[in-house]
């Protein structure tokens, strides 16, 4: 039986963590949960009987949206002459017919398919978290078996995701397991500063039969991409979320098929969906997202094997060949005692091409601690650590192709962990904030001892602390809590997290610091805000600035609303107003709940001021401005 004391920790961790949403008045709630949606359907839910014929839209951030690209595999194959194959145009009205993947009462009360304008557009069941997923399927013509992927693939993949980074909370690829390791490694390489989840994920078995995991695996993935910030590329199969340049196809029989054998999962997914935010890599830039889609095809993985010959190593070696992948015996090991081997190897590397030395086990790390090991090095090897084969390939074609790089420094970059696809040295490793004394006291006096409720403890305390932090600007105590292992991008009980607090303080230089040390700016709170609508309330230009430079850009719930607000500012002729939400991304021309835009009210109220600052603003609109097409207007001048 629980201590009396514990019991009362985690109902105030539970009662921290959670909205409490099941307090406010029934007919409050309805207001608010649908506070969020656009007017068009807001009318359409309000003219409905009763609360309980509609499902509940959450108040905390109302719908999230992923984009679904489906490029194919097993998961959208059906037999022909006896064979698996993918047919096209089947998946989404599969989907649709799939409750647990489609709520078609939710989509006809919403007016779904209008608003998104697509006919590929599906909705989840609410969530146990309370969240509507909204997804949109892409799929791609002609749909692959994965053995037949190449690099263009990836490149075309990249640059959809590009496209429409900003208009969605996250992006799932569906794809075969044959390659998709390999697919993973090389999407982690090619988003460059990413912010937003990548989820690959596909099945065993196709999703049209009976006995499937298609379903389960496509429904987890939809579920953490819509509602977790992991700014990673990541693989989700069989209830775990695996880092994608961690993987590796293990089983060509089982559900249970791939392996992340030198990293744990980020997740699983069990009764709860359960982030290990511990291992979540974390975004340390205010650069804004790109895609690198070039890439060097000149790069290859040979594998060692008892009498190899130097013949077969020359072969592969030759030009047009930059870069291999060599997959040595153990913990990095090849024999000393072939003088012929290891000079072909030594000329290669004399010659500039790079050779990473990666294991062929599957779990653990090249070393130096044999002699055999040590011959490679001394031929100008580079050690791979950890990495999997397909990580390290892709790593390669991926650096070998930046153009504006010396063979050095190319040579470095692969040594170093670049998107947490290799351990780093684990001396002087971060203390772990069980160790602090601040929690140790606590602890104490709650008499607790073991680990999890240790756990509980740490999640309800730092984040109120770390955003308490943000408010006085306090960056030391930000760097202690970091220190103590804290992450610095998890929310309060509000969902708000330090960069929003920060955002609203204007403390520049904590958030200059929090975007360095892995804060996201796509964190929503409760109500949906993000750290960029905050800052602009508050008027914070240089840190609306910053934000924007990372990529920063109004949810679409939040440009809903844009336009009214805008409105409402052109009327009190609050031009300081207006300028800061134009340098937000917002298109000055949005209309408000009425239909007529800032410009229109200005002159309606005779604001002449006003309307010249209006115009003069609109005259060197910026590029890029964050303004999903959807806003796209006349300007009513
Ligand atoms: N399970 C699968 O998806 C295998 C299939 N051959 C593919 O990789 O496309």
């Amino acid at each position: 039986m629980a201590d009396s004391s514990f019991d009362n920790l985690t109902s105030l961790a539970r009662a921290l963590s959670q909205p409490k949403l099941d307090l406010v008045e029934a007919n409050d709630v309805f207001v608010s949960r649908n506070a969020q949606l656009h007017p068009c359907r807001r009318r359409k839910l309000s003219s409905c009987n009763s609360f309980e014929s509609v499902e509940p839209v959450t108040s905390s951030s109302a719908e999230a949206r992923v984009l679904v690209i489906n490029t194919g595999g097993t998961i959208g194959m059906t037999l022909h002459d006896n064979v698996l194959a993918p047919k096209a145009n089947a998946f989404v009205q599969s989907l649709r017919k799939l409750p647990i993947l489609h709520d078609e009462t939710y989509a006809q009360q919403t007016c779904l398919y209008d608003y998104y304008g697509s006919e590929n557009t599906l909705v989840l069941p609410l969530s146990k978290e309370n969240k509507r997923i909204v997804y949109t399927v892409l799929e791609y013509s002609p749909l692959l078996d994965s053995s037949n992927m190449t690099t263009d693939d990836w490149g075309r993949i990249g640059k959809d995701i590009e496209k429409n980074y900003e208009n969605y909370d996250g992006f799932v690829i569906l794809h075969g397991t044959d390659t998709m390791a390999y697919t993973a490694s090389a999407l982690s390489f090619m988003c460059e500063h990413l912010g937003k989840p990548i989820i690959l994920t596909g099945s065993q078995v196709p999703i049209y039969e009976m006995r499937n995991d298609g379903r389960d695996n496509l429904l987890g993935a939809l579920l953490i991409a819509g509602q977790f910030v992991i700014p990673e590329v990541c693989l989700y199969f069989y209830n775990k979320l695996y880092r994608g340049n961690r993987v590796t196809k293990v089983d060509a029989g089982s559900f249970n098929a791939f392996n992340s054998p030198n990293l744990a999962p980020l997740a699983t997914a069990e009764v709860d969906i359960t982030i290990n935010w511990d291992t979540v890599w974390r975004a340390n830039t205010t650069a804004k997202f790109q895609v690198r889609t070039e890439l060097n095809r000149n790069v290859g993985l040979l594998r060692l094997f008892p009498g190899i010959t130097a013949a077969t190593v020359r072969a592969f070696l030759q030009p047009p060949m930059e870069g291999v992948v060599l997959e040595t015996y153990g913990s990095g090991n090849a024999p000393d005692n072939r003088p012929d081997l290891l000079e072909e190897l030594k000329k290669a590397t004399d010659s500039g091409v790079i050779i990473i030395n990666c294991t062929q086990c599957l779990r653990g790390t090249v070393c130096t601690s044999y002699a055999t090991g040590k011959v490679l090095m001394d031929s100008g090897l580079i050690a791979g650590g950890d990495m999997t084969p397909e990580a390290a390939l892709s790593k390669l074609s991926y650096v070998l192709a930046k153009k504006d790089v010396d063979l050095d420094a190319k040579k470095k970059m692969m040594s170093q962990n670049l998107r947490g696809e290799m351990s780093c040295d684990l001396a002087g490793a971060k203390l772990c904030l069980s160790d602090s004394r601040f929690i140790q006291v606590i602890a104490k006096s709650l008499s607790i001892s073991c680990k999890e409720e240790l756990e509980a403890i740490r999640d309800a305390l730092t984040p109120p602390l770390a955003c308490a932090a943000a408010k006085i600007g306090d960056i030391e105590a930000l760097e202690a809590l970091k220190e103590m292992g804290s992450s610095l991008c998890l929310g309060d009980y509000d969902g708000r997290t330090p960069l929003h607090v920060a955002a609203c303080e204007g403390h520049l230089k904590v958030v200059q610091y929090l975007l360095s040390h892995g804060a996201t700016v796509y964190a929503k709170d409760r109500y949906g805000d993000t750290p960029l609508c905050n800052a602009v309330r508050f008027r914070h230009k240089e840190v609306v600035k910053l934000l924007r430079k990372t990529g920063a850009h109004f949810s679409r719930n939040e440009l809903e609303e844009a336009g009214t607000e805008l409105c409402s500012l052109a009327a009190s002729g609050d031009v300081e107003g207006l300028e800061i939400w134009k340098l937000a991304g917002v298109d000055l021309n949005k209309r408000g709940y009425d239909g007529k835009t800032a410009i229109q009210v200005a002159r309606a109220v005779g604001n002449k001021e006003t309307v010249a600052f209006l115009v003069q603003l609109m005259s060197n609109k910026p590029k890029g401005a964050g303004v999903i097409e959807f806003t796209a207007t006349p300007s009513g001048l």
